[in-house]
Formats: C-alpha cells, structure tokens, sequence
C-alpha cells in the first residue's frame, strides 16, 4: 500500500439544509482525524458518508473523492475493492471456526500468504490484556479480544486504506496502540470520540453541529503534551484493571 491517497470531502448542507461551513476537506494517507461534537449532532452520519463514499445521494448531500476524483461505481460496491473498513463498538463474530480457520480465509481471500496469520495474532495480543490463541474458537472471544484481532486483521490483512472508527473507548482494548498501528500501516484513521486521548492523537478534529462539519481544530502542541500526560494515566488505569482481572492484589503507590 505504497501509492498516496487522499480523501476529500465535500461539504453538504446541515440538519436545516443550510450549508455545512466546511465545505471541503482533505485527509492524507497515515493521518489520524477525530470527528467531535455533542449526542445526536450527526458524527455516525458523517462516517457512514466516508463508508459509503457518498456522492450526494445521502441526506446530508456530500461527497467523498479519492485522490480528487469521484471513484467509480466497481470500487463503491464491490467487496473486494473496499477502500474503507470500519471498526465498531458492537461486534460479535458469528462463524464457529478458530481464529486460525477464519485469518486464513480471510488472507486467502485477499490473495495474501498463510503466514499472515500469526503477524495478525502477535499484533492482536499487543492490543489486548487476554490472550488470544490461534485455537480459539471466534463465538468465545471476548469483546476486548474481538476488536484487537479485527484491528490486528484490517493491519495486516486487509487492503482497505480508510479505517473509521466508531466510539472504542470502551472496548478493552488499548486503544492508542490500536490507532498508532493502523495509522502506522499508511492507513486514514477516523475516529468518532470523546476521549481525551484519542481525540488529542488525532492531528485534527473536525466539530460537528447540528448535523454540519461548522470546525477544523488542529492539535496543537500543548495538546499534545496534555495527550501524553492523559495517556500515562490510561496505561496505569489499563494495567491496574488487568492486576484486578487477573485476581491479584494492587501495589500501594510508593
Ligand atoms: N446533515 C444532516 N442532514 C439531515 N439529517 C442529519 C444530518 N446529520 C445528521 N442527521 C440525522 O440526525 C440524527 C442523529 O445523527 P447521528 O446518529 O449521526 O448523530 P451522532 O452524533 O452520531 O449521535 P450519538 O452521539 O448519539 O451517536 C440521525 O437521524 C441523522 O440521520
């Protein structure tokens, strides 16, 4: 996945048809964006834009361009040449087959090598505290673990370069890890969030209101400082979950 990518949206009209005040954006290939704004303003309505790479046929009437073209009808509907994978809270597998089973499926699908498979695996278990073994069965996995293996599986196996993110906050899974990985792979991260951490990862952020993109924030580098600061907090919230999951006692602070 070497070649650039650029996203561009063009802005539509917001929940009162009035024109959105963004009305273009570009996102470059490894770039991290958050989407903000308050209960019910719209951020789930402008990732399923980006998912269906809508071309003015949804209700807000914007459009998604792909290195500054409208993308052709082959690349909106057909599976295989999916630009864009999205990770969501909610998701459960519904195949009765190992993990080992379904990522071998998965790469063989893609064209891709069986060896794939213990990367996605090694990768899924940096991002998730319960162990997941290639002969687990998928319907066991716990939410936590079945996040970490899609994101692990998007990384390595899928060829999607946008990967939008609804709301991981609480998906037992670390979250920063998972983000730097993806963005890592080349891939545009978009992330719907509230968490600080998250939201201060992102280079920007786009504040929806009212069903309308009205700012661009840029993080600045104080944020990213704070962000930082946020995320040593996290870790240690994460590890001292994982000592209390794990049935041990917790360490008094020195
Ligand atoms: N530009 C728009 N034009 C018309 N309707 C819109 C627009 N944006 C959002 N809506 C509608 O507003 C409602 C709420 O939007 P949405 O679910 O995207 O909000 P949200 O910010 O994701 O909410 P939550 O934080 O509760 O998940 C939906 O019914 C959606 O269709």
């Amino acid at each position: 996945m070497n070649e650039e990518l650029t996203l561009t949206i063009l802005g539509g009209v917001d929940k009162d048809g009035v024109p959105e005040p963004v009305s273009s954006l570009d996102i470059c290939k490894g770039e991290i964006i958050g989407i903000v704004g308050p209960t019910g303003s719209g951020k789930s309505t402008l990732i399923d834009d980006i998912e269906q790479l809508a071309q003015g046929d949804t209700p807000t009437g914007r459009s998604v361009l792909i290195n500054g073209e409208r993308p052709d009808a082959v690349i909106r509907v057909d599976p295989r040449k999916k630009l864009v994978a999205q990770l969501s809270q909610k998701m459960h597998f519904l195949a009765d087959m190992t993990v080992r089973d379904f990522l071998q499926m998965h790469a063989r699908s893609r064209g891709k090598g069986p060896e794939l498979v213990d990367r996605v695996i090694e990768l899924a278990n940096t991002l998730t505290g319960e162990p997941i073994s290639a002969d687990n069965y998928l319907t066991v996995l716990s939410g936590g673990q079945s996040r970490s293996l899609m994101t692990a599986d998007i990384a390595v196996i899928s060829d999607s370069p946008v990967v939008l993110i609804d709301e991981i906050e609480n998906a037992g899974i670390k979250k920063q890890e998972a983000l730097q990985l993806l963005s890592g792979e080349g891939k545009i991260v978009v992330v719907v969030t509230h968490d600080p951490v998250l939201a201060l990862m992102a280079s920007r952020r786009i504040v929806i209101r009212n069903g309308g993109m009205v700012d661009i924030i840029t993080t600045s580098t104080g944020e990213q400082d704070v962000c930082g600061r946020i995320a040593k907090v996290d870790n240690w919230l994460m590890s001292l979950r994982e000592t209390i999951r794990k049935g041990e006692v917790v360490e008094e602070l020195a």
